[in-house]
């Protein structure tokens, strides 16, 4: 890793990187990585495997803001089971293609106006992705490098650290009950292991979404770094966790998150009995409604 790391301040010093048409130390680490093997290509999630350090970089690439569809987290579960059944890899970066949006939390067309069948089928895939992530034996880093409310915090949440952009106009946090809705018990239980109790309560009552300054501060990210090193301080970030014996760090890790995973195995069910019949309450409904009507006033 920190061979990729000089390879890259050599590159930005040299002057090279900045011939490149939209260059900055966020692609170089991109770039870096791309010229090793593309482990998969989809059309929503993009991911490079470097063979020599066994770090893969995942980057969403699904326009115009990442929103985590049916299909979304159908390719992102497949692709963390595939990097976890991999031996050659060791660490996750997972990242955004796209400018200023990490990613803009559970696509809220799935949950609106559709059968109940199909809110099975989504939230299937969303608990899946969460188990997937947050069970993965690999160090997994989140490079935020734009906004990252409710479902992309939680994707965030899951990973062993977190990078954000330094920018005070990017957000973070679980803003559910701004929309009228209730984040699930394992979307507090993820929250609750990582600012604790106290923050918790605060920050799911009032939906609070922090600023990049605010979630430093709470702990809710762990480094702010200028927007164009989020991905190289993701993978200086990473050569220390890979220092640390792998057997060792993947039992720590297991011990630490175990009891949350088993809570939400042993309620799969019930919780998804739970979110049809949340969902498709007319109320809820309305509010999500209402909530992507303001989404498309604020555009206009
Ligand atoms: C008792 C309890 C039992 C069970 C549990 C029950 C229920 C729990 C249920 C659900 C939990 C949900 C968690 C979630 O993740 S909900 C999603 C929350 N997400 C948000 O609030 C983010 C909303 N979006 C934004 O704030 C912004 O888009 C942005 C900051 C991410 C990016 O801003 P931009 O200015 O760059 O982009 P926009 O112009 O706002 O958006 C472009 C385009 O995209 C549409 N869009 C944005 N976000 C979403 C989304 N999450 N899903 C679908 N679509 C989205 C937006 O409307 C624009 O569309 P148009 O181009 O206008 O058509």
């Amino acid at each position: 890793m920190s061979s990729i790391l000089r390879r890259c301040t050599k590159l930005t010093h040299s002057g090279i990187l900045s011939m490149l048409p939209g260059s900055n130390g966020r692609s170089c680490a991109l770039q870096y990585f791309a010229s090793e093997k593309r482990y998969s290509t989809s059309s929503k999630i993009k991911v490079d495997l470097d063979s020599n350090t066994g770090v893969a970089i995942m980057q969403f690439q699904s326009p115009p803001v990442n929103s985590l569809s049916l299909d979304f987290l159908t390719e992102f579960a497949i692709n963390i089971e595939k990097l976890e059944l991999d031996r050659s890899c060791r660490g996750v970066i997972i990242t955004s293609a796209l400018p200023k949006v990490f990613s803009a939390g559970l696509d809220i067309l799935e949950m609106y106006q559709k059968s109940p069948e199909h809110y099975v089928e989504f939230w299937k895939a969303v608990q899946e992705a969460w188990f997937k992530l947050y069970g993965s034996s690999k160090v997994t880093i989140a490079a935020i490098n734009g906004n990252s409310p409710a479902g992309g915090c939680l994707l965030a949440m899951c990973c062993d650290y977190r990078i954000m952009a330094e920018n005070p106009r990017y957000s973070i946090g679980l803003n559910e009950t701004q929309l009228g809705i209730v984040a699930p018990f394992w979307f507090k239980d993820t929250m609750q292991n990582v600012v604790g109790h106290r923050e918790t309560e605060k920050g799911l009552q009032l939906g609070k979404l922090y600023t990049a300054p605010e979630a430093l501060k709470v702990g809710l990210v762990d480094e702010l770094v200028p927007e164009e090193k989020v991905v190289s301080s993701a993978a200086e970030a990473m050569s220390k966790w890979l220092a640390i014996p792998d057997h060792a760090r993947q039992l720590s890790k297991s011990m630490m998150r175990k009891p949350t995973i088993d809570r939400l195995l042993a309620a799969r069910e019930a919780d998804i009995t739970n979110f049809v019949s949340f969902t498709s309450k007319d109320s809820i409904q309305k509010s999500l409604g209402m909530y992507m009507e303001m989404l498309k006033k604020r555009r206009s």
